[in-house]
């Protein structure tokens, strides 16, 4: 098996709602992605022979989705009540609603089912919330 791996960072502000410390508070962070992805056998020919993907395209379709979320301030999905949510709209801030608490690990899930999406055959997807805390996400080949 082959393995390529690159990443992308973005910048965020976050918040768990729920959580009973610092992290209830809106924060932010500079997110480092790294993706992993496998293939058993690599392109044949032409400007890709001898790769599985040139580093190029999967470095831009990683950015693609870390730059969706750039400077944006991420949410989970009614954890603010609607009014707040529409004065920080009003004031053209630009959020994020995500279907998960984003945590490291939500977001590592979040990047393996993007990339996943795009074709990759991904095998984890790691998120560093800080330099020294990250989790990641894949998915065993036996299901
Ligand atoms: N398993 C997880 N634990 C925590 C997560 C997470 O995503 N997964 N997230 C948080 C908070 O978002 C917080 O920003 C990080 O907390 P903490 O580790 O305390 O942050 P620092 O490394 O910056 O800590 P300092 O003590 O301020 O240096 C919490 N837990």
């Amino acid at each position: 098996m082959y393995y390529l791996e690159t990443e992308q960072s973005f910048d965020s502000a976050h918040f768990l709602k729920g959580y009973e410390g610092k992290c209830k508070n809106i924060h932010g962070h500079r997110w480092r992605v790294v993706i992993e992805i496998q293939s058993p056998s690599l392109q044949k020919e032409g400007q890709t022979q001898g790769m599985i993907v040139d580093f190029s395209r999967l470095k831009e379709d990683l950015k693609e989705e870390t730059d969706y979320l750039d400077h944006s301030l991420i949410l989970e999905k009614g954890s603010l009540r609607p009014e707040t949510l529409l004065a920080l709209k009003e004031e053209g801030f630009l959020l994020v609603e995500v279907n998960f608490r984003p945590t490291a690990e939500g977001f590592s899930r979040y990047f393996y089912e993007k990339m996943s999406e795009k074709g990759y055959n991904v095998k984890s997807a790691r998120v560093y919330e800080t330099p020294a805390n990250s989790a990641s996400y894949g998915e065993d080949s036996h299901g």
